[in-house]
């Protein structure tokens, strides 16, 4: 398997998400890394962006679907983020450090890291 990644770095998202009832008419910050497993060869050896993935479009997606799936849980959001990336484009498999910033007192962050590859959503 290739070992090159093309990652997204500290991308913020604010959006409604959760466990108590206090949380559920605010927006909190959710910040992504999310590192993904593609071979970048055919795309430089051409220099076309049509062959490799996207980190712009990407990292769009990521932001609407953040947005629209006000989950309770960040492991919910990082599945979900996880699963859209491996059945919308050419990535063998994603790692997704997820942070929920300012959620827990005399902390910088807590999350999640989840590791997918495509072979689980076929
Ligand atoms: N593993 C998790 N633990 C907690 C989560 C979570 O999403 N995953 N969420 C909360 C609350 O929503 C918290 O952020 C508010 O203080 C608690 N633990």
């Amino acid at each position: 398997m290739t070992q090159d990644i093309v990652f997204i770095e500290a991308l913020k998202v604010d959006t409604v998400i959760g466990v108590y009832e206090w949380e559920k008419s605010i927006q909190q910050t959710l910040q992504f890394d999310v590192e993904m497993r593609t071979d970048v060869r055919a795309a430089a050896a051409i220099d076309d962006l049509s062959k490799t993935v996207d980190y712009a479009v990407v990292s769009e997606d990521i932001v609407t679907l953040a947005k629209e799936n006000q989950a309770e849980l960040i492991e919910t959001v990082a599945e979900k983020v996880a699963e859209r990336i491996l059945t919308t484009y050419a990535v063998a498999s994603v790692k997704i450090t997820l942070r929920k910033l300012g959620a827990v007192a005399s902390t910088q962050s807590v999350g999640v890291i989840i590791e997918r590859d495509k072979n689980e959503f076929l």
